[in-house]
């Protein structure tokens, strides 16, 4: 298998008048798997599209294995698109529409054959082959559709929101297939998403962007964990924002005032003074109205059976908390003592 590096080299892309992208660099490393992350309409698929080659950048270079494509057109890029449409010819078997991008590329017919068997087996799919799209599930098209695009040993496969047309159930098998298949081969991967949990559950690396521009880049735990905007805190996750005083700074932790109590909090740029504090519902628990860091009366409580989600009110806000003791459901208007578990805290810098 090929794999081949991205880079984006101050890219801009302007629309009639729209500027989708205003000055956009980034680095995709061979081998891992690049999720864009974002809201709709913040450039992820024109992002995508630029790196395909079926839209070209008003300025900046863009690099695939260290060459410069930015003005390739799109079939010579040695590049292959997964699209959320699937896109399989309805009247082939599967078999068929593997093997077709490899005929178009000038491949012999046997060959053709045999490699679009083994992409079969690559999905798991050997014993359908002979199946029209129509006979195979959403899930089982959409692996075809990753068999076709891998087939042809691209140095980059791009996934354009790849599990949107499947139902949640589903959604998990293909996302944890298209995870398991892009480390056994160790292919390079760029992968949209609009789904936090999607991209937390595939990305080595999750670039999320807003408006065009890249609002934070790193590991799914990196991102979950030290958030440096309230965007990104709410975005990765839920997480209630509660203001807080920063009254010393030691390396990677700070010395945080929320209500009553002091906790050490991770932060990556924190200075001292007034800031906020992103708090995890998960990392939240509610005890009777002894002890406890701050006085709250419980609000709503919603049972969904392995949790009971709670709003309750306090003198920092209203809190929302997720709580996975069942033994207990705290009743409505009843005073309760909230304290706050350290792993589940992280200072939003700037
Ligand atoms: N051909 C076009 N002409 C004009 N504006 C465009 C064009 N394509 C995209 N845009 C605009 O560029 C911005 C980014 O669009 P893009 O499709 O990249 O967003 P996205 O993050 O993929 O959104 P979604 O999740 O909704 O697909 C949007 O404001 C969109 O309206």
């Amino acid at each position: 298998m090929n794999t081949g590096s991205v880079v984006f080299e101050h890219v801009s892309k302007r629309f009639a008048g729209f500027t989708a992208l205003p000055d956009l660099s980034l680095t995709v490393e061979p081998g891992t798997l690049v999720t864009l992350l974002g809201p709709s309409g913040c450039g992820k698929t024109t992002t995508l599209r630029l790196l395909a080659g079926l839209e070209h950048p008003t300025s900046g270079r863009i690099l695939i294995g260290g060459k410069d494509v930015t003005h390739l057109p799109a079939n010579e890029r040695d590049v292959a698109m997964v699209f959320q449409s699937y896109a399989l010819f309805p009247h082939m078997t599967a078999l068929d529409n593997i093997m077709y991008g490899l005929l178009s590329s000038g491949i012999n017919k046997r060959e053709a054959q045999d490699r679009a068997r083994n992409g079969l087996k690559l999905v798991g799919l050997e014993h359908q082959g002979a199946r029209l799209p129509s006979e195979l599930s959403g899930g089982q098209q959409q692996r075809i559709a990753v068999a076709r695009a891998l087939v042809l040993e691209p140095q980059v496969l791009l996934l354009d929101e790849p599990l949107s047309n499947l139902d949640e159930r589903l959604r998990r098998r293909v996302r944890t297939d298209i995870r398991d298949l892009q480390q056994r081969l160790g292919f390079t991967a760029v992968y949209v998403t609009h789904d936090q949990e999607e991209a937390l559950a595939v990305s080595d690396k999750i670039i999320v962007m807003k408006e065009g521009d890249i609002a934070q880049q790193g590991a799914p735990e990196s991102l979950y964990l030290t958030p440096n905007s309230v965007f990104i805190a709410d975005f990765m996750g839920e997480a209630n924002i509660l203001p807080c005083e920063v009254e010393q700074v030691e390396g990677s932790e700070a010395l945080v005032r929320l209500g009553s109590q002091r906790y050490r909090v991770r932060h990556t740029a924190a200075k001292t003074g007034s800031a906020q504090l992103s708090v995890r519902p998960q990392f939240i628990t509610l005890c009777q109205q002894n002890g406890g860091a701050l006085r709250g009366e419980v609000t709503h409580s919603t049972w969904l059976g392995d949790h009971i989600e709670y709003e309750v009110a306090t003198e920092l806000g209203s809190l929302f908390i997720v709580d996975a003791q069942m033994e207990q459901q705290h009743p409505l208007a009843t005073p309760v003592a909230i304290d706050f578990k350290p792993q589940g805290l992280a200072l939003i810098a700037g």
